[in-house]
């Protein structure tokens, strides 16, 4: 897979910068530690291995142009450089819209060093990929084109190379071939309309695929791979569902397309299509556009959110005189004949709203599918039923519609439920038909979903991946941002409170504005990871939820909106200056404080946009924004620094713990973990902090302040696993997993001294590090680097790092030649694969997951790991969560405390 620097210019890879001196003259700590002593060369920042995304760019935009009248709407935009080692394409070829799935594969070119290959050795792995054939990392793209546009769809395949080395039934990577027997899978009416254009045009067969089969496997992959695909949409409000795949079947399966199926689907590949109806999408929009002189699906969509249908339906107090029919159970408001107004002879098609017009049209339709629907979930007994096709659009006003309908009628029996990845289910399971290619089973840890630069931005249909010339990408984005600066949500929604406006008659969501059609594809690029797998020691992953903080609470997304806001100005500076300050640094600086503000002020719109948001989400958005232009160590120098400054206290510190009795060690221990938190450069209240001191007088002070009870304190119950009490000796851990937080003070006088500790008793240390920097978190490849370092100050170190191979070059030689492994217990290295402050402990390293298989003690440090995620994560072994709460609103929340205060939280196995 592809690493961070490996598109990097060759200047921006590598050692460039670590001789940097300060960057940012008004950091007290960094003038006066002291100790920064730049010139070392501590924690080199070598090639990177990659686990997550690779964020390698995703468009080339150079010599991207415009095409059209640049006042246009959706102006499409060319990008006639692209072009990526693209390996399958399928389509679905509809009669209103092609629908286009590719895989883009990147070449596994992660780093091989020292720490990776020992620790593969020691745990086993081979190449860290265990399937039979290779499955390799890559990404999934979802695009989308007018039928009546196909030669734009053409041009784009052809641009793109799509249908390069497509060979039935043979993953691109296996065939050097030539295009001849090239063959695409193709699903839908156009896969025989157009079969003989794209053997004309691209020198390709059409390989058919059935629509049916098509559209269940598409379904049944993304209900079965993609965590939080399905939702549920009513009055205006989105909820994701969290399915159970052993009770996915049966279900009923609706596709509105142009036209509508209903499928019964039993299983994979087991299927009844029940039922159907010729009033669909098309109908709306052929009806709609006649009616209207719509020029556009959206424009007809979007008049529809300034309607009012009553100056066009007939309801039922239209009938009755301003009264209900409650004999029946129907109120005034109840709409008793859609359209019915219009039959008024004193009244032409002119002297209707087309705002109104097309409400009422969008109301009938959405509301006589909801009510087919339930009608047929009901013949057969089935209590879910899945919505897609692009008629929905992620439209609220139409989901709320249908889920009105299926509830009403069904009295709550059945559920509706939509797709975030709705007008896809054709292309995707034609996708899913090539054989061999292994893409079948994916699970849900092995894909990571990705929103690109573009993503937040009205306007545009830019097409597809990657990124050649990074200069272009950013004049293009400002040019383009001049231009459009209005971010607009995709799915209006009521505001809440005003429900109830005389009941179900009125779907409630309408909104003002529409998200353009471009970025309405509310799904990003799904980045496959095969090696990712879930932390075997998860008491129950089905469970597990990683974001302690859900940000569905709208004040508490206010007020992280805020907080990396204010904080925005400050990481730009560092990143800039990370990269030397030149002018090309500033202009990348801007352009991701542009990128990263519009995908916040997205989220803030609609929260949901991405799929169900946490705080890590967002937290991780920001690295993956950083990294998309190219900063891809914003804080390596201050890490640099303080790794520096700290590995010169760490002797003395050493030798202050050795004079304690054993108690009194374990207690200074965990103390200073929690003190050590403290420098946290992800955290405003710390980094106006460190203006005040140098980082040892901090650490001091922290170390100082760490009078218990903390205000989460199970170090009593800690103490006693570890030491026991009265005379009975506990059996030390056998291995223990020390997930690590910050560079610097944190884990050179924080982790490492405890790690010594559990290895002077007998316990494995496997040291769990990000495979990607994140604000000032120490990453896997500069671990070895810090502990060879602090190993020449402590033997237990210099020892045990021998013998998990971190130090190899001072192995013994054997006889043979080979390196021979002293017998003390091992320290260890691996990654976590992740590259965000925060961990989702379903998605981590197949090194991480092996290396978890032994261990029967894990310990999470500091607040991204500990709090904002895991904090209620239940383990099957012992568990510490130790974090400083560097924030004061955490704090009131999760501990009903304040900024500062400690967490030691120990929770043993049962
Ligand atoms: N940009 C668009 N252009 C045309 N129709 C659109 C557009 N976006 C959404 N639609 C709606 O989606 C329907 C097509 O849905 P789709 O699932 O692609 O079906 P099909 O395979 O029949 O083309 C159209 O009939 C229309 O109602
Ligand atoms: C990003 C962080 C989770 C990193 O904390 P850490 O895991 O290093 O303890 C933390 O800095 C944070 O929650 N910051 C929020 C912003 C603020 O309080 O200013
Ligand atoms: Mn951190």
């Amino acid at each position: 897979m592809a690493g961070p620097g490996e598109n990097l210019h060759p200047e921006l890879r590598g050692l460039k910068g670590l001789n940097q001196q300060a960057e940012d003259k008004n950091q007290h700590v960094d003038k006066e530690g002291g100790l920064s002593g730049g010139e070392r060369d501590m924690a080199p920042v070598t090639g990177n291995s990659i686990h997550r995304s690779g964020s390698r760019p995703q468009l080339d935009l150079s010599k991207a142009e415009i095409q059209g009248n640049f006042e246009e709407r959706d102006p499409t935009i060319l990008l006639p450089n692209q072009s990526d080692d693209i390996s399958h394409l399928a389509l679905d070829i509809g009669g209103s819209l092609i629908k286009l799935v590719y895989f883009s594969r990147h070449e596994d070119q992660s780093v091989d060093d020292k720490r990776k290959r020992s620790m593969k050795q020691r745990l086993g792995l081979s190449n860290g990929n265990r399937r039979s054939y290779p499955v390799l990392g890559g990404r999934l793209h979802f695009v989308k084109f007018e039928t009546s546009k196909i030669n734009e769809c053409l041009d784009f395949i052809h641009s793109k190379q799509l249908h390069r080395g497509a060979c039935k039934d043979l993953p691109h990577w296996h065939s050097d071939s030539a295009n001849e027997n090239a063959v695409i899978k193709a699903t839908g009416g156009g896969a025989y309309k157009f079969a003989d254009l794209f053997k004309e045009r691209l020198g390709v067969s059409l390989d058919k695929e059935d629509e049916m089969d098509c559209l269940v496997a598409g379904a049944n992959f993304l209900l079965k791979a993609i965590r939080h695909e399905a939702f549920t949409h009513m009055e205006g409000k989105k909820e994701f569902v969290q399915l159970d795949h052993n009770e996915l079947f049966p279900y009923l399966l609706v596709n509105i397309g142009s036209g509508v199926s209903m499928i019964k689907v039993d299983g994979d590949g087991k299927f009844q299509r029940v039922s159907g109806t010729n009033v669909g999408g098309g109908t709306y929009w052929g009806l709609g556009r006649l009616l209207t002189k719509c020029n556009s699906f959206d424009e007809l969509l979007e008049l529809s959110q300034k309607g009012d249908n009553g100056t066009i339906d007939m309801l039922v107090g239209d009938i009755y005189g301003g009264m209900d029919y409650s004999k029946i159970g129907l109120s005034a408001s109840t709409i008793a004949s859609s359209f019915g107004k219009t039959i008024s002879v004193n009244k032409e098609l002119k002297d209707y709203r087309p705002e109104d017009i097309s409400l009422s049209l969008l109301r009938m339709i959405s509301y006589n599918i909801g009510q087919i629907s339930y009608l047929n979930a009901l013949r057969f007994g089935l209590k879910r039923i899945f919505f897609g096709g692009f008629f929905i659009r992620g439209h609220a006003y139409t989901m709320d519609t249908i889920s009105f309908a299926v509830q009403f009628w069904s009295k709550g029996e059945a559920q509706a439920m939509f797709l975030r990845h709705e007008g896809f289910l054709g292309a995707l399971g034609a996708f899913m038909s090539y054989e061999k290619h292994g893409l079948d089973d994916l699970l849900a840890h092995q894909l990571v979903e990705r929103f690109p630069m573009g993503a937040p931005y009205t306007g545009g249909k830019v097409h597809g991946p990657p990124l050649g010339d990074l200069n272009e990408k950013i004049s293009w984005m400002e040019k383009f941002l001049q231009k459009r600066t209005e971010i607009t949500a995709p799915v209006p929604m009521a505001p809440p409170g005003t429900t109830g406006l005389g009941g179900f008659e009125v779907p409630l969501s309408k909104g003002e504005t529409l998200r353009s059609d471009a970025s309405a594809l509310n799904v990003g690029v799904l980045h496959l990871v095969p090696t990712l797998e879930v932390f075997p020691l998860l008491a129950d992953p089905k469970t597990y939820e990683p974001n302690t903080i859900d940000l569905s609470d709208h004040s508490e997304l206010e007020y992280w909106f805020t907080v990396l806001s204010e904080h925005l100005a400050d990481l730009v500076d560092k990143a800039v200056a990370s990269e030397g300050g030149t002018d090309d640094a500033k202009r990348r600086g801007n352009a991701f404080a542009r990128a990263f503000s519009a995908h916040l002020r997205r989220l803030m719109e609609e929260p949901t946009a991405y799929g169900k948001l946490g705080l890590a989400n967002l937290l991780e958005l920001r690295e993956e924004c950083l990294r998309e232009f190219q900063f891809f160590d914003a804080y390596r120098s201050i890490k640099q620094r303080e790794n520096e400054a700290s590995l010169a206290v760490l002797p003395d510190l050493l030798l202050e713990l050795d004079s304690m009795n054993e108690e009194a060690r374990l207690l200074t221990l965990i103390e200073g973990v929690l003190a050590a938190n403290i420098f946290d450069w992800g955290s405003r209240a710390c980094v106006d902090l460190y203006h005040k001191g140098t980082i040892i007088e901090i650490y001091r002070m922290s170390r100082n302040k760490m009078q218990r009870p903390w205000r989460v304190d199970d170090f009593d119950v800690f103490r006693e696993r570890m030491l026991g009490s009265g005379d009975e000796r506990p059996l030390p851990h056998k291995r223990a997993l020390l997930f690590v937080d910050n560079s610097g003070a944190d884990v050179v006088l924080g982790m490492l001294p405890l790690a010594r500790e559990l290895l002077r008793r007998g316990t494995e240390v496997v040291l769990v590090a990000n495979s990607l920097p994140a604000l000032n978190d120490v990453t896997a490849m500069e671990l070895p680097d810090i502990v060879a370092e602090a190993a020449k100050h402590c033997d237990i170190l210099r020892r045990a790092a021998e013998a998990g191979g971190l130090i190899v070059d001072a192995m013994i030689d054997s006889a043979d030649g080979s390196k021979e492994r002293s017998c003390f217990v091992p320290l260890m290295v691996v990654e976590n694969g992740c590259g965000s402050p925060c961990i989702d402990l379903r998605q981590v390293s197949s090194e991480l997951a092996a290396a978890a298989k032994d261990a029967d003690l894990v310990i999470l440090e500091g607040m991204g790991r500990a709090l904002h995620t895991n904090f209620n994560a239940k383990f099957k072994c012992d568990a510490l969560k130790l974090a400083m709460v560097k924030n004061q609103r955490l704090a009131e929340k999760l501990i009903k405390g304040n900024i500062y205060d400690c967490v030691c939280r120990y929770e043993p196995s049962h």
